[in-house]
């Protein structure tokens, strides 16, 4: 099996190009090419499948000829994955399965049909805009936090930290607790503390993450766009530009009226070829 890998801002992917939609991935061997030890190791897993080829791909593709086929590293599947768009369509372009034109590149996901466009060094997507609607706590050991529940394509929990907690010393080898009430397929949590003024941005957010199926990561694409509608929502407006930093690096995010843009860089670092044995699988 032939793979690529992949990051945008430290979020890191195992590409499998699997055009006609071949593979048989288990939820075993998608963790088991994810494990940092005895597989690649990943974020997660971006299947690259044309749309037509894939059940769920041709109900959604609209004129998208690929399906962004993404599972977290712990064999789970999830509805959408930001930083896994902008990488898929960096791998798309730089092997030729895409050809890069004027028009923004459609990419068929579970969550709908997202729009990217290369800018240099960076890639972005245009994504669904983000819905804050609902107020929930996650809790860290004795440190129960308030926060916003945003719907992006996939479910996240934004819980800004009081002043005087320091970001860098929560820890989150463990997942946080939260409520299955309004979460009842899990959650991405964000926790978020106020950065120094950016230029070219109406807010500046710091930002770390502990993603359902893949523990903390380095970067959350879709986490920064839910963090970032919250952010404009505390400033009393509904659009503007958030600069979010995460430990991977900054992501830039445009909420609009109807629709979220997100910036990043996105490179590919590797090709190889997986020899799993079979009772990984
Ligand atoms: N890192 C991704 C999000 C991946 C999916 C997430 N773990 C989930 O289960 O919803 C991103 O960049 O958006």
């Amino acid at each position: 099996m032939e793979f690529t890998k992949g990051h945008g801002t430290g979020n890191d992917f195992v590409i499998l190009p699997d055009p006609d939609g071949a593979l048989d991935l288990t939820p075993g061997l998608l963790a088991a090419i994810c494990d940092r030890r005895r597989g690649i190791g990943g974020d997660g897993v971006l299947r690259v499948v044309r749309a037509a080829k894939h059940p769920e791909g041709a109900a959604l593709a609209g004129d998208a000829e690929w399906f962004m086929d993404y599972w977290n590293s712990d064999g789970s599947f999830a509805e959408m994955c930001g930083n896994g768009a902008r990488v898929f369509v960096r791998y798309l372009l730089e092997t030729g399965l895409a050809t890069p034109s004027g028009a923004a590149l459609p990419v068929a996901t579970r969550a709908g049909l997202v729009r990217a466009r290369v800018e240099g060094d960076a890639v972005a997507v245009e994504m669904r805009r983000p819905r804050v609607y609902a107020a929930s706590t996650a809790t860290l050991g004795h440190l129960t936090l308030p926060g916003a529940a945003v719907d992006v394509g996939n479910p996240h929990l934004v819980c800004a930290l009081p002043a005087g907690l320091d970001l860098a010393g929560l820890d989150l080898t463990r997942a946080p607790d939260f409520d299955a009430g309004v979460f009842p397929t899990g959650v991405n949590v964000e926790f978020t503390a106020p950065g120094a003024p950016v230029d070219g941005t109406d807010s500046h957010v710091l930002m770390r993450v502990y993603e359902r199926g893949s523990a903390e990561t380095l970067s959350c694409g879709t986490g920064a766009c839910a963090v970032a509608a919250v952010a404009l929502r505390d400033t009393g407006v509904q659009t503007g530009t958030v600069a979010v930093d995460v430990p991977g690096g900054r992501l830039t995010v445009t909420v609009t009226e109807d629709s979220c843009w997100l910036s990043g860089p996105a490179v590919l670092v590797a090709t190889g070829r997986l020899t799993l044995p079979a009772a990984e699988a």
